[in-house]
């Protein structure tokens, strides 16, 4: 069985940021994932990650003027130097608190920039992941469904494919949110399988509800298992909205952990 980060972005939020890792590590998770902790200093940050014993796996990059609606820069054309700004916020901050992986998201696109959305993300994914490399970090890219995000650029995994293709750095990966592809392409277990060299991180939610994995129609067992077999070496992000206090809903992952004994291999180790 993999194992599991928690991602704090969604994961134990009745707490404030920075206590979210010790209560994750209550939890039992060795790792966290966040998605803006830019609010906190970095040296509260990694303080607080060296008591608790955890790593922190990966951050976004700010996401650019929410009051006007973005969601992301990465393939906005006219928006570069933002993006490489919000870029290397995310790197530095990334690595005082020695986190591996920082997510580039793409943006939202409209009918007239989509058309030179995919160079416009290559090109500056190019810039990315040279600076991501010089601290050794991995620049991850993730398709997101159209339900909840309509227009948003990237949203297949074939789509982040080609891009990574383009870009031609060996640090910039997908990152496999199942419950995003399932809802926009299903097959997930062929698409692990297929791209599985180009996958730096797994995330995991209930579809059609995004609550606890365990419910829902994508069974994550199975899922587990697959990756296993496949020989699949990273974390998989717990990545969804708790249906109540988030410790009550972890029954999934005593549950899953205890498939363990079979392999000797600790989920959350
Ligand atoms: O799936 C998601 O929503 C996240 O992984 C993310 O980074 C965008 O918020
Ligand atoms: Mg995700």
């Amino acid at each position: 069985m993999p194992r599991f980060s928690a991602n704090l972005g969604f994961l134990f939020t009745e707490h404030s940021d920075i206590d979210r890792i010790s209560a994750a590590a209550a939890a039992g998770f060795r790792a966290v994932e966040m998605h803006w902790p830019y609010q906190v200093p970095a040296a509260e940050m990694r303080h607080a990650l060296r008591t608790s014993q955890v790593s922190m796996l990966g951050l976004n990059t700010p996401v650019g003027n929410t009051a006007a609606g973005d969601f992301g820069l990465g393939a906005l054309p006219g928006r570069e130097s933002e993006l490489q700004q919000a870029l290397g916020q995310a790197v530095s901050y990334g690595n005082d608190i020695g986190a591996t992986a920082v997510h580039c998201l793409s943006g939202l696109v409209t009918a007239d920039s989509v058309s030179t959305a995919e160079c416009t993300f290559v090109a500056n994914l190019k810039l990315a992941a040279d600076k991501a490399a010089r601290a050794d970090m991995t620049v991850l890219i993730e398709p997101i469904n159209h339900w909840d995000k309509p227009g948003y650029f990237l949203h297949t995994i074939e789509q982040a494919a080609s891009i990574i293709d383009q870009v031609g750095r060996g640090n910039v990966k997908i990152m496999f949110d199942c419950y995003h592809t399932q809802i926009m392409q299903g097959d997930l277990t062929r698409r692990l399988k297929q791209y599985l060299d180009l996958i730096g991180h797994v995330q995991i939610a209930a579809v059609p509800s995004r609550a606890e994995p365990a419910e829902g129609g994508i069974d994550y067992r199975d899922i587990c298992r697959s990756l296993d077999r496949l020989g699949y070496g990273g974390w998989i992000g717990a990545e969804y909205k708790p249906r109540g206090r988030t410790e009550d809903g972890l029954g999934w992952l005593s549950a899953w952990t205890r498939d363990q004994s079979s392999d000797g291999r600790g989920a959350m180790a």
